[in-house]
């Protein structure tokens, strides 16, 4: 049976006593509130995460991820965080690829590659990030594109290490528009990646692996999309900044 989760990703949002506030009311209502066996994740700047750890103390269904990772492991790179610096704190989770980091800072699937690997090294599970563009898909090319992204992404691991890989579909005109796929056609996709992970890896370790959605994500699709066969939970961006509706959108992943 493959891991139900809701990852929030705050991107480069929140002060540190926001920060605070926001994670001790997330802990407070997910231990009040979800009784389901979903992981949550919280990928929060990287700046609080030493900070926020004692606040979830004792919070079993709640994890700390960071958003993005360096593929070296420590050198003269400037401003970076590498994996072993996230392992050092505690860290399990690490959102890589996200398309933001693609479009804004150049990184390529043969990067990415190398951040898998490092972030694998030390113990960390990456949430490996996949998505089109409105123009490829209005081209009808987005489904090699995605698939390629995985291809070279990833297929370069073997089936124990990519057995510790979460995947999240997040289709780049979705994401911060308020445009959200239908719920068919997040299916579609997922359906399509799982059938390519399991034409590299066979169907037993395709089964198996988390694919979540992201793009405009909120208390009021996230049920629908959840309720998907091959759609497992989700990386939420905006509606993870408020704790109400993050919570809610978590609660929706029976
Ligand atoms: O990582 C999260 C995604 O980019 C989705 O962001 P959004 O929910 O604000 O559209």
């Amino acid at each position: 049976m493959r891991k139900k989760i809701v990852a929030g990703n705050w991107k480069m949002n929140k002060t540190l006593d926001e920060a605070v506030a926001l994670v001790s009311e997330v802990s407070n209502m997910i231990k009040d509130e979800v009784t389901s066996d979903v992981q949550v994740v919280l990928c929060t700047p990287s700046l609080y995460l030493t900070t926020l750890k004692p606040y979830l103390e004792g919070q079993t269904r709640i994890a700390l991820g960071a958003q993005n990772c360096h593929e070296k492991a420590s050198g003269a790179y400037t401003g970076e965080i590498s994996a072993p610096m996230l392992k050092s704190i505690g860290i399990s989770y690490v959102i890589l690829g996200h398309s933001e980091r693609r479009q804004y800072f150049g990184e390529t699937n043969a990067q990415l590659a190398e951040k898998v690997n490092i972030a694998l090294a030390n113990g960390l599970t990456p949430i490996f990030c996949c998505g089109e563009s409105l123009e490829q898909r209005q081209n009808e090319i987005h489904l090699d594109f995605v698939r390629t992204q995985l291809t070279e992404g990833l297929f370069h691991l073997s089936p124990e290490q990519f057995a510790n890989i979460v995947i999240a579909y997040e289709p780049i005109w979705a994401i911060g528009t308020g445009l959200t796929a239908t719920s068919d056609q997040a299916q579609e996709m997922h359906e399509i990646l799982r059938k390519h992970i399991a034409s590299h890896y066979g169907a037993e370790v395709a089964d198996n692996t988390t694919i979540l959605y992201g793009g405009s994500a909120n208390e009021k699709n996230a049920a629908e999309l959840f309720a998907q066969p091959d759609v497992d939970g989700g990386l939420i961006g905006g509606a993870s900044l408020k704790s109400r509706e993050f919570t809610t959108v978590v609660k929706a992943n029976k």
